[in-house]
């Protein structure tokens, strides 16, 4: 059978290969910091050239396709996800790594049709490592299949999370008292590589059981939910229930079991939706 989503997705992982290289390139340059929905919310030029080097290769190949990127919505590009084909890219996840050189900086570019997820590609451009994902398909990494771990005691684990951009005392309290109640559980560790989708793909990779977190963007995450489904893990919201990709609030684990455990420990709370109406950015 022929898979009707192939061109993309080759033409995904060739355009994420060449941002990695203008990334690579960008860290030996000066990089000039600016700043979007918060002093801590950071945005380079690099952001912005590799986001439209992407939308304008694809544009030429695929003319009819819809984006949703990040630099562009921040720009006020509408955040809507439609029925038809469409671009989720985060150019640099991890920008705070890549203004400080901490070496994990991803290119997310998740691809969906009728909502649904279709295939996911993040290249960890500083570990050289392409992760892929093609619905129904498997994952992989550098062309080697993925596999979640098969842990189920949550105390013999490890989970990733991070602090966000918020620094809202409120929103960072609700982080700190699940952090504290998943960690007293108690587990091995807590991680965070700064990059929500090289969590996802740690988390698909074995490497981490799960990774949790408030305040996400569906660029952050697109790419990286079918990895992490594809190598055997679930999603689900931090209440329990399906996920939403545009709720900004996402569990991603090995199996339901250490979901549920997590979720268990989690103080919610519901940032903006990404497609709520009188948004244009965050
Ligand atoms: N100061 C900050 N610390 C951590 N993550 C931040 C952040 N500002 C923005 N983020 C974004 O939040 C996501 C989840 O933590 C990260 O992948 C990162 O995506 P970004 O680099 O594409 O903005
Ligand atoms: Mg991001
Ligand atoms: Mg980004």
């Amino acid at each position: 059978m022929t898979d009707l989503w192939q061109n993309s997705m080759d033409h995904a992982v060739a355009a994420a290969r060449r941002a990695g290289q203008v990334v690579q390139q960008a860290l030996q340059d000066d990089r000039k910091v600016m700043t979007k929905s918060s002093s801590v919310d950071l945005v380079t030029q690099t952001d912005q050239r590799v986001e439209q080097l992407i939308i304008q290769s694809v544009k030429e190949k695929f003319p009819t396709h819809r984006f949703i990127g990040e630099e562009s919505v921040a720009a006020g590009e509408p955040c809507v996800l439609t029925d038809d084909p469409t671009w989720i890219i985060d150019p640099i996840d991890g920008t705070t790594n890549f203004v400080h050189a901490f070496p994990f900086v991803a290119v997310s570019i998740g691809f969906s049709v009728n909502k649904q997820v279709e295939f996911g590609v993040v290249y960890s451009c500083l570990e050289d490592k392409m992760f892929t994902a093609r619905r129904g398909r498997g994952a992989f990494c550098n062309g080697e299949p993925l596999q979640v771990s098969h842990q189920t005691d949550i105390k013999q684990s490890i989970i990733a999370t991070e602090f966000g951009s918020s620094r809202d005392p409120e929103a960072v309290d609700k982080i700190f008292s699940s952090l504290r109640n998943v960690l007293c559980i108690p587990i091995h560790g807590v991680r965070g590589a700064g990059t929500a989708a090289v969590n996802m793909c740690l988390v698909a990779s074995g490497c981490v059981e799960a990774y949790y977190e408030t305040g996400i963007h569906v660029w952050d995450v697109a790419a990286g939910s079918l990895i992490v489904s594809e190598a055997g893990g679930v999603l689900m919201d931090t209440e329990g229930g399906e996920v939403d990709l545009m709720s900004r609030r996402i569990v991603a684990a090995n199996n339901r079991t250490i979901a549920e455990r997590i979720i268990r420990e989690i103080d919610p709370f519901s940032p903006t939706r990404d497609d709520a109406p009188s948004k244009s950015s965050q």
